[in-house]
């Protein structure tokens, strides 16, 4: 099977890219979208995220084989019980949560009866809303999907096919693990951007120096991280607290070993991280996932508009 009709909820940085990758690698199928925030709606008409915006959640998804659910991880719920009276009988509904237990569990309650096959594009920028998508956000990116036991394997494959055919890699992964990995790849570091830019700015507040106006390199990277979604990552920290507050303690026992390495004057122990963590990047390099996508030209893409 192959999905000829997609709707998409929600139409910000995640399904805007979505509408625009369909449009531009799956010529045949149709997009349909909605959001709550009627702005949104009319930026989305102008930008032609999809094919067409409507204004009713349930005749969005009317006759849709695919519905993916591109809000933030709080309103999944919401916008599941939205949608579920149009829903068809053989659809699939799927979503780009950045956390997936809560929200697997949140969709399987609301939309009982239905195929739910939980999704995870990880593939983003800080920027958001109807201007931020992109048609090649999900070009030599991941994506992880979280079927629950005994999901439909022709589905699963379905939608597989999908992601495989907007450019991403496709990994199958249980939702505790993938919150387990994706705690200490993308939500700490973004908790470590937030503290830190936090900490220069109030530093900078105390003793009235320019801590931020010369600033350059690695701080200026945190500031980028720094300036994504207030929204979309309060929700992320909601739910997944769990695996965040696990891997947070290794991190800070981490960051302690450090401390006491500083204090030691332990050159020896420094060494050996900073060799070991370089060697992990230049792994990356090499593997050619760095900044693998194509037109990700800054020019385009990477303005400060946050
Ligand atoms: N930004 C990233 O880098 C990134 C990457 C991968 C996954 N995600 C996930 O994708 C999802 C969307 O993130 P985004 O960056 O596109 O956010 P965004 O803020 O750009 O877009 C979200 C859109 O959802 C709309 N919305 C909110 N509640 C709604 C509801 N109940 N019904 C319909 N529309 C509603 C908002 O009006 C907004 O336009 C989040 O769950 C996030 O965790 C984000
Ligand atoms: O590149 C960025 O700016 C991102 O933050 C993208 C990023 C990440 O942490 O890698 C952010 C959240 C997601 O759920 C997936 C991707």
């Amino acid at each position: 099977m192959s999905f000829e009709r997609v709707a998409v909820i929600g139409l910000g940085l995640l399904g805007g890219s979505i509408g625009l990758a369909v449009q531009k690698h799956l010529p045949r199928v149709r997009t349909i979208g909605f959001d709550a925030d009627a702005g949104v709606r009319e930026r989305a008409r102008e930008r032609g995220l999809v094919h067409e915006v409507l204004d009713d959640p349930v005749e969005a998804v009317r006759q849709a084989d695919l519905v993916v659910l591109c809000v933030p991880v709080g309103a999944m719920r919401l916008a599941a019980a939205a949608v579920a009276p149009g829903l068809s009988a053989d659809v699939v509904v799927s979503d780009v949560g950045s956390a997936k237990q809560r929200v697997s569990r949140a969709l399987a309650e609301t939309l009982p009866g239905h195929t739910v096959i939980p999704a995870h594009p990880v593939a983003g920028t800080e920027r958001s809303g109807p201007d931020a998508g992109f048609a090649s956000l999900f070009a030599a990116r991941w994506c992880i999907l979280t079927p629950p036991d005994g999901a439909p394997e022709d589905k699963v494959a379905a939608l597989t096919a999908f992601w495989q055919a907007l450019g991403s890699t496709v990994e199958v992964m249980d939702a505790g693990h993938h919150d387990m990995v994706l705690a200490v790849t993308s939500h700490i570091p973004h908790l470590v951007a937030y503290t830190i830019v936090g900490t220069a700015s109030d530093l900078e507040e105390v003793t009235r120096s320019e801590v931020i106006k010369y600033s350059a390199g690695g701080f200026r990277d945190f500031t980028r991280i720094a300036a994504s979604d207030p929204t979309m990552w309060r929700d992320v920290f909601l739910h997944n607290k769990d695996a965040v507050l696990e891997m947070m303690d290794r991190f800070m026992g981490d960051l302690e070993a450090m401390r006491s390495a500083i204090r030691a004057e332990d050159g020896e122990a420094m060494f050996d991280l900073f060799t070991r963590t370089r060697a992990i990047r230049r792994g990356i390099v090499e593997q050619g996932q760095d900044d693998a996508r194509p037109d990700f030209g800054r020019a385009d893409h990477g303005k400060d508009t946050a």
